[in-house]
């Protein structure tokens, strides 16, 4: 994890355009992904976490600043110019219920990016799509169903091979595990960090449960409307926190009676912080 990082972030500004003007949801964030490493972006509701992932996987165009991927700087590119890079930067979404089109098959759904990536004959795009599902820990039986016939874990490792077809470097992870029951929640997790730990896969996860950055992140910013008020080493940040927003996410989390199916900008206020 020496050298460059994969991915370097400086001075990201994102505006969107509301009525009368302009709204600013990220105000000038940076940081660095080492490549193989890990990174989690936390913070209460509407801090900016889903405008930045959203920046870096280029589904929106920042308003300023860099988004370098091994030095070459996506947020200025052209679509055009974008296209051969997208499919090394994937994202995972939050909700697996709406993130997998109802019409197709998990086969094809799985098969759609690798046709993108030029995996020309149909015979050789069934054969990974079904190596893929297997990965993710989906029986054969999943490859002609559609994403109605399956739970809401097993759609987000169908959404999960989808993202690892094109054969990314870097996985951004929009509260991928947030839709689903803990259990579920927990294998998830478990799926991600093998991959980590298989494939040298280079992760961004971004989440309101302190709980899940621990068990997946090394690192961690923090995020508050729209600027970054700590950062480092996660266990360091979330265990001896010096921003004061940072201790009030600790102490709800720490709190399972004011955590319980609640986000933090509500359990943040009700702490009076
Ligand atoms: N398309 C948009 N137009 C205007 N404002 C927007 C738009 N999308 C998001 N915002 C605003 O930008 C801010 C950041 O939103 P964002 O979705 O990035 O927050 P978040 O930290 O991911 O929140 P959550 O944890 O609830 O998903 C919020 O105040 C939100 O209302």
């Amino acid at each position: 994890m020496s050298g460059e990082p994969l991915l370097s972030v400086q001075d990201l500004v994102v505006e969107y355009p509301v009525r009368g003007g302009t709204f600013r949801a990220v105000d000038g964030i940076g940081f660095d992904v080492p490549r193989g490493g890990s990174l989690a972006i936390v913070g209460e509701s509407g801090c900016g976490k889903s405008t930045t992932a959203r920046a870096i996987v280029r589904l929106l165009r920042p308003t300023s600043g860099r988004i370098l991927l091994d030095g070459v700087d996506l947020a200025a590119l052209p679509e055009k110019r974008l296209r051969p890079l997208r499919r090394r930067v994937q994202m995972i979404f939050q909700d697996p219920y709406g993130s997998l089109d109802p019409h197709l098959t998990a086969e094809q759904i799985v098969a759609e990016p690798l046709r993108l990536a030029g995996v020309r004959a149909r015979a050789e795009r069934s054969r990974r799509a079904a190596e893929l599902l297997d990965r993710v820990g989906l029986p054969s039986s999943a490859l002609h169903r559609r994403p109605a016939e399956f739970s809401g874990g097993q759609r987000q490792r169908i959404g999960i091979a989808r993202a690892l077809a094109g054969g990314p470097e870097l996985l951004v992870c929009d509260e991928a595990t947030s839709a689903l029951d803990v259990s579920v929640q927990a294998q998830v997790l478990d799926l991600l960090r093998g991959l980590q730990a298989e494939t040298g896969l280079t992760f961004i996860v971004i989440s309101h449960n302190l709980g899940v950055v621990r068990e997946i992140s090394s690192r961690v910013v923090v995020m508050k409307e729209g600027r970054i008020v700590e950062a480092g080493p996660t266990d360091a940040v979330l265990s001896a926190p010096s921003d004061p927003y940072t201790r009030a996410l600790r102490r709800a989390a720490l709190d399972p009676a004011t955590m319980k199916g609640r986000k933090p900008r509500a359990i943040v206020s009700s702490l009076g912080s």
